[in-house]
């Protein structure tokens, strides 16, 4: 078994970044999201809410026409020009080979999902874009439910499933990248580093586009920190950490014991940092 440590309240409280009076929205950080597609258009509205909610300078959508279309209804101030960006979320809403569609609908996204992994910043991997981690130039992160990270790697999910940390560690070493295993217990643990585990989600938070949703908070961290000088594998191994303790916290939040939506889980990320910032 691979020696695991559960992240503390007060060390994720540490990594949030609060603006000050000289920041502005590109000081606070950009993040770029290239999610949803033609047939999962949804997963983009979760995203870039969770995003906005976690707090960010800035939301650039990158997707597909009818998801930006939605995404623009749901949230007037998500960005949809290309520009400026410090980090990229990529691939929830998508099908494997998202990265290689050549025609149709989601054909531009695509392209624009290839230049983003090109570009050597830093990339949350989700999803239909978990098979492209072998083209990332910038440091990584992907974020994968147990299936995938089998898909990925050729592992057995009941060795999965019976050793999560021991997997994501394997998984960090083989592809060089930091890996985040969802689960009940999230596992984030960088190539060679510590293994840490958020602990706050509830079994509520067990519905379709939660993973959506931490993504966009996942995303919306490594912005403002790659804003503020450049994050590396280990950094954002302690963001994966964090992101899935907000995440975990807020689900807490809207819950309150009884079944949740993930825009419930979305709208409770503010008071959840909030509670946090007070405790540090
Ligand atoms: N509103 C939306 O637009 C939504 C879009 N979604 C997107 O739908 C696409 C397909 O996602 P799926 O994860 O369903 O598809 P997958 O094809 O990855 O998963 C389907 C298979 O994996 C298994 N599986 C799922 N979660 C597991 C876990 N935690 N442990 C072990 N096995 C597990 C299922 O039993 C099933 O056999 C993704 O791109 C995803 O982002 C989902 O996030 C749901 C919401
Ligand atoms: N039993 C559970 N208890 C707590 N959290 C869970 C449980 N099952 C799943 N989750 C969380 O819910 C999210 C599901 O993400 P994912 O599998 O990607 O689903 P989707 O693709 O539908 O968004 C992850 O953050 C995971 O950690």
């Amino acid at each position: 078994m691979s020696e695991a440590r559960t992240i503390t309240t007060a060390e994720v409280a540490a990594l949030l970044r609060v603006p000050g009076p000289h920041d502005d929205k590109y000081s606070r950080g950009v993040v770029g999201m290239i999610t949803g597609s033609t047939r999962y258009p949804g997963a983009a509205v979760l995203g870039v809410e969770a995003a906005l909610r976690t707090g960010v300078g800035m939301v650039r959508y990158l997707g597909p026409a009818r998801a930006a279309d939605l995404v623009l209804q749901r949230r007037p101030e998500a960005v949809t020009a290309e520009g400026r960006v410090q980090a990229w979320v990529l691939g929830s809403g998508m099908d494997a080979g998202a990265a290689s569609v050549e025609e149709g609908p989601d054909a531009e996204s695509a392209g624009r999902m290839r230049a983003a992994l090109a570009s050597g910043h830093p990339l949350v991997i989700d999803a239909g874009a978990l098979d492209a981690v072998g083209s990332a130039r910038g440091p990584a992160i992907i974020t994968p439910h147990a299936r995938e990270l089998c898909r990925l790697t050729g592992s057995d999910l009941d060795a999965v499933l019976a050793d999560p940390a021991s997997a994501a560690r394997a998984a960090a070493d083989q592809l060089g990248v930091t890996v985040l295993l969802k689960g009940h217990a999230t596992h984030v643990v960088a190539p060679g580093g510590p293994m840490l585990v958020a602990r706050s989600a509830t079994p509520w938070l067990a519905t379709a586009g939660a993973g959506d949703a931490l993504a966009g908070i996942l995303g919306a961290l490594v912005a403002t920190h790659e804003a503020a000088g450049p994050v590396d594998l280990a950094h954002l191994a302690r963001l994966g950490a964090a992101a899935a303790v907000v995440h975990g916290l807020a689900a807490q939040r809207a819950s309150a014991g009884g079944p949740l939506t993930v825009l419930d889980v979305c709208a409770a990320v503010p008071a959840t940092i909030a509670a946090l910032l007070r405790s540090r």
